[in-house]
Formats: structure tokens, C-alpha cells, sequence
């Protein structure tokens, strides 16, 4: 045939079969003609890494608006996909949500040879074990209800003390508000409080800070692991290690101790009688002294500064608008009154209150990039194909700052955006600080209980007021795994004094 011999001709028919797979049908071909711009060349090696601002949050904006709801990223040679705006992230994180289930693997995990343990970086049955029973337990200690509800108000009671014992004076009440949360989660996993100037429990909570404040460069080594060996810890694994090993001390010390306590009592006996009884029952159960140490870790982790950021951003946003501060004191004082603390039972009469929490966290937007997802096969988003294995980022910032959905005026505080015209409530779908999906934020609830019995209880006492007339604190923020807003003085003037509400 065209006078080729016939050998010739069926290595040329292989050829292009071979080339028609290549090009048409193979996953890799696939990803490489159909996967989402890059918007920054890749170095070799390094990728994107160098290209890539401190806070990503204005270059994601822009990369967003150039290149739309997907762009790529590499991270040393690995390929990360951005996941922007409403629309994209249900689709990924909803519809097919499956294929997005799993986390890549998370250095800090690795240096405590704790890669496939506990819950907020595990994958595959373990991470569903691990979510469920930590989610029962959470249900048995009455999640959103009375038990958790009078263990977050016993904290509160002590907090609200101790601003008060300031007497005014200009602080930076940040670390009170961190001590305060972090004592919620301790109380809720070893069953007791810690007092604010407690060793421990300062140490615990300042391993979460340095946590989260390395995570940043420490990520890089996820991709290029020889960094972790550059002089001077440059991309702080020490300093993560340290972080991590200081949290698991913190918890060793409740392991022995739980034993004689009764199921139900904390975290750790609980899980320790599920445990129980799974094995009396003849289960395989992946429940165990190290991942229940790596949930610990995982909760405090991720509960504590995500919930006490988001106070300190309200506050923030209520010294740059007093008539806010004003409106909700009006609330509180008809609805509740000095002669009783506010309740969760409350929060459905008090809208506007509600309505400033949603906007603090809208605005604060205190976790960007959410958590990153793996995913586990080929899907399809959109006009692109994301190949098995592809880190992804969904850009939750893309969404609760997006004008489209918000307005003009996104970029501002204004809490009525949340509130309907007769006053109540208004339900945005698209508020979505937790994440969406199967995998969104375990602890949503606890965070919304906490975030109305906080806040109630401080603007019913006090009146938040700058450290000096015209002394207005920046809106800038550290970033780390959470944005946490840039250390701030402010006055607690307690309105049960007198003139102080009306000064
Ligand atoms: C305002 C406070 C909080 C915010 C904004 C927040 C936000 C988030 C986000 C965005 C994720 C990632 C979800 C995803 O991958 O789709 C997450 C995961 C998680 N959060 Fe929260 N969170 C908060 C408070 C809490 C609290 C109080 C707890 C614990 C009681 C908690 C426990 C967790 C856990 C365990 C995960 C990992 C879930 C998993 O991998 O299955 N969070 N959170």
C-alpha cells in the first residue's frame, strides 16, 4: 500500500494510533492541553514559589479577574489549582465534592510521624472514622445546645472579669481573647479549665500561634523537602516541630488521667470508650491512642485562632464604626437588659447583632484558602480538566469579597447587607467562612456558639472605645494559616459604671 512494505506500514498505523491516544485520550494528555492558565511562570524546580507574594489575598484578586475561576500554580513541580468564586467552589467542593475529599500530605504531619493520623489532614476511612465519631461526641456533649453552650458561658463569665479588672486601661486584648477560646476546646477535651495564667495551657496556646505563623514558608517544604535542610531553618520545620511536639506534651498528660475518668466526662474518654466499644462489638475501627493525640492537636489547632481572630476583627471593625458599636448596645440593652447575660435563646432577637458577626467575618474572611484538597481522580471543572493528584486551593476570599455577589461597596464593613428589610435576619448562601461541602469546617457550630456568647456578652458589659481620641488602629493583618489582625490597643469602659454608655 503506497508502496510502503508492510512492516513499515504497521509501525507508521502504531505511530499514530499511539499519537491520536496520546493527544486525545490519555489522562496526561488531557491535563496537559486542558488544564486551567497559569498566570506566573514556572521556575524549574521552584515553580511558583518565588513569585508569590507574603499574602496572596490582592494577587489571587487580580490573577482571578485576568484568567477567571480556575488558574494554575506550581509549587516546586507540583501542580495546584486555584478554585475561584461562588459557582466553581460548589461545583468542586458539592457536586463533586468526592473527588475532593482528600488533603496532600502536610510536612508538620510528617515531622511527628503523624502523616496519616487523626482528622483535618487525613484522608480515605480513617479521616471519615475520625470525622464521624468526633462529630458524635461533639452531638453527646450537645453541640450548639446546653452542655457545650454553659461550658463556652462559664469562659465567657471569667473573661468578661477579667477586661473588667483592666479598668480601662488602653491593652491589646488579643492573647486574653486567645486564652479564652483556647480553654473552651481545652475544657471541652480533657473536661476542665485552665486559669489564664496556667503554664500549660499558655505554652499550648502559643505552640498554635507559632503554628500557624510558619505554616506559610513551612509549606514550601511539602513540595521541595531539601529545604528543610537549609541552614538557619530558613523554612522553619524546627520551629514547626517544636510547635507540634509542645501541643502533643501538652495533651500526654490528660492520656493517663482519662482512664479514670467517666465517658462523656471529655473528649479523650469518650473516644477511648467508642473505642471500647467498637473492638467488644468485633469492629475494625481505626480509632487510637495516636489518632485520637492527632484529632487533639487537630481541634485545638484548628479552633482556636480562627474563633479568636474573628472576635478581635470585630472589635476592630467596631473602633472604625462607633454607630455600629451604638446600634447593638440599643439591641442588647431592649432584648436583654444589665439584669442577666445573654443566652443562646436570645439570638434570633437580636438581628442586627447577628448581622455584625456575619460581616466581621465575611470581611475578615480569617480563612482564605480554606484548607487545601487533594484530588483523588480526573475531574472535569468547567472547560478544564484537573488531573488525580492536583493540589487545590479554594479561594473562599473569592467568593465573600466578590461585588457581584456583595456590591460595590464589598470591600466595607456595613452589616446590614445581612439584614432584610423588616429588620431580620437575611440568609446569604453564598456566606461561606466554614467552606462548603462534606468536608467543610467540624466545628461550625461550636465557632458559631462561641463567636454570639463572646461577643453578646462583651458589648453588653463594655464600650469598646480607642486607646486615645484619633488613636484609630490599622485594618492590616499578619498571615499565616489564619488572618489575625496587626497587634491592637483598645479601652473596655464598663457600662455597668456609670456615663459610660451615654459619654
Ligand atoms: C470562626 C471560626 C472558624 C472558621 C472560620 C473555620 C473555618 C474552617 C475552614 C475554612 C475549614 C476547611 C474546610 C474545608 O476543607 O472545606 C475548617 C476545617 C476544620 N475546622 Fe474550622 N473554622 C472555625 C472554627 C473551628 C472550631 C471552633 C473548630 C473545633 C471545635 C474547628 C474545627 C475544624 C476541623 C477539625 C476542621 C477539619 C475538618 C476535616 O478535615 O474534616 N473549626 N475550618
Amino acid at each position: 500500500m503506497f508502496g510502503l512494505d508492510q512492516t513499515t506500514f504497521m509501525s507508521i498505523t502504531a505511530a499514530l494510533l499511539g499519537f491520536f491516544y496520546y493527544v486525545l485520550v490519555s489522562p496526561a494528555s488531557k491535563s496537559r492541553q486542558k488544564l486551567p492558565p497559569c498566570p506566573a511562570r514556572p521556575w524549574p524546580l521552584l515553580g511558583n514559589i518565588t513569585s508569590l507574594e507574603e499574602n496572596p489575598r490582592q494577587q489571587f484578586k487580580q490573577w482571578h479577574k485576568q484568567h477567571g475561576d480556575l488558574f494554575s500554580i506550581y509549587f516546586g513541580n507540583t501542580l495546584v489549582v486555584v478554585v475561584n468564586g461562588y459557582k466553581m467552589i460548589r461545583e468542586s467542593l458539592v457536586s463533586k465534592g468526592n473527588a475532593f475529599l482528600d488533603r496532600p500530605p502536610m510536612v508538620a504531619n510528617d515531622l511527628i510521624g503523624m502523616r496519616d493520623a487523626g482528622l483535618a489532614f487525613n484522608c480515605g476511612p480513617a479521616w471519615k472514622e475520625a470525622r464521624s465519631t468526633t462529630m458524635l461526641i461533639l452531638k453527646e456533649f450537645g453541640l450548639g445546645k446546653d452542655t457545650l453552650a454553659q461550658r463556652v458561658q462559664e469562659e465567657v463569665n471569667y473573661f468578661i472579669e477579667k477586661l473588667a479588672d483592666l479598668r480601662g486601661e488602653a491593652t491589646d486584648i488579643q492573647y486574653i481573647i486567645h486564652i479564652s477560646v483556647s480553654n473552651v476546646i481545652a475544657s471541652i477535651i480533657v473536661g476542665k479549665r485552665f486559669s489564664y495564667d496556667d503554664a500549660r495551657l499558655k505554652k499550648a496556646v502559643e505552640s498554635v500561634v507559632q503554628l500557624a505563623s510558619c505554616a506559610r514558608e513551612a509549606a514550601a517544604i511539602n513540595y521541595l523537602p531539601v529545604l528543610r535542610y537549609l541552614p538557619g531553618d530558613m523554612f522553619n520545620s524546627q520551629r514547626l516541630l517544636q510547635a507540634t511536639t509542645t501541643m502533643r506534651d501538652f495533651f500526654a498528660e490528660f492520656f493517663s488521667q482519662s482512664e479514670v475518668d467517666e465517658p462523656g466526662e471529655n473528649f479523650i474518654s469518650s473516644y477511648k470508650q467508642k473505642r471500647e466499644e467498637k473492638l467488644k462489638a468485633g469492629e475494625t475501627t481505626s480509632l487510637s491512642d495516636k489518632n485520637l493525640m492527632k484529632t487533639l492537636m487537630d481541634l485545638l489547632g484548628a479552633g482556636t485562632e480562627t474563633t479568636s481572630s474573628t472576635i478581635s476583627w470585630c472589635l476592630l471593625y467596631i473602633l472604625h464604626h462607633p454607630e455600629v458599636q451604638l446600634k447593638i448596645h440599643e439591641e442588647l440593652d431592649q432584648v436583654v437588659g444589665q439584669n442577666r447575660k445573654p443566652n443562646l435563646d436570645d439570638k434570633p432577637r437580636l438581628p442586627y447583632l447577628d448581622a455584625v458577626i456575619k460581616e466581621s467575618q465575611r470581611l475578615a474572611s480569617v480563612v482564605p484558602f480554606s484548607i487545601m484538597r487533594l484530588a483523588s481522580k480526573d475531574v472535569v471543572l468547567g472547560k478544564y480538566v484537573i488531573p488525580e493528584g492536583t493540589s487545590v486551593i479554594p479561594n473562599l476570599d473569592s467568593v465573600l469579597h466578590d461585588p457581584e455577589i456583595w456590591g460595590s461597596d464589598a470591600e466595607d464593613f456595613r452589616p446590614e447587607r445581612f439584614l432584610n428589610s423588616d429588620g431580620t435576619v437575611r440568609h446569604r448562601e453564598e456566606f461561606i467562612p466554614f467552606s462548603v461541602g462534606r468536608r467543610n469546617c467540624l466545628g461550625m457550630s461550636v465557632a458559631q456558639t462561641e463567636l454570639f456568647l463572646f461577643l453578646s456578652a462583651m458589648f453588653q458589659r463594655f464600650k469598646f472605645v480607642l486607646p486615645a481620641p484619633g488613636d484609630l488602629p490599622s485594618l492590616k493583618e499578619t498571615f499565616g494559616l489564619t488572618a489575625v489582625p496587626a497587634a491592637y490597643k483598645v479601652r473596655c469602659l464598663d457600662r455597668l459604671q456609670e456615663n459610660v454608655t451615654k459619654s
